[in-house]
């Protein structure tokens, strides 16, 4: 499995702590950065990730800033994106089994790291259910 990660200035540690526990379990990741503290904008960090996904170059991504939201709204603008921002493990084990999100969009200014971590283990592991919920994902994309 290989995963596509990128995330602004306020999310650095956590996806530098995210990559390390991914290269533990031998997933290879595409690092988008940014890699710096250094004040950035999180579209040019999280369009790239959202580009893999849409390309099918990878099966998940991760985006990380401060809220989670510009991040997300941003991954949400590309039509085969499903893109879920989670800040408790129950959520995101949702956004897998109901939604088949694609994209993990983490408040890093609002959740520890060891929630990240733990929402990032779910969101690999958790399987779409299908059934009913194939049905209404298959009519999240505008025409
Ligand atoms: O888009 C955001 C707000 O929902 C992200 O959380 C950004 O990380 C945040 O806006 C960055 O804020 P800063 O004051 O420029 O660090």
């Amino acid at each position: 499995m290989t995963i596509s990660i990128g995330n602004d200035h306020a999310g650095t540690i956590y996806k530098n702590e995210i990559i390390s526990y991914l290269e533990s379990k031998q997933i290879q990741v595409i690092n988008h950065g940014t890699n710096t503290n250094d004040s950035v904008d999180y579209p040019d960090f999280v369009h790239p990730v959202a580009n893999d996904v849409e390309n099918g170059k990878v099966d998940f991504g991760i985006i990380i800033c401060g809220s989670g939201n510009g991040a997300s709204m941003t991954a949400n603008k590309h039509q085969k994106v499903r893109c879920a921002l989670c800040w408790t493990a129950e959520i995101t084990q949702l956004a897998r089994e109901h939604n088949n999100a694609n994209i993990l969009s983490i408040p890093a200014r609002f959740t520890s790291v060891h929630q990240a971590l733990d929402m990032v283990k779910i969101f690999l592991e958790t399987e779409f259910e299908g059934g009913r919920h194939e049905r209404r994902v298959e009519k999240i994309a505008c025409s």
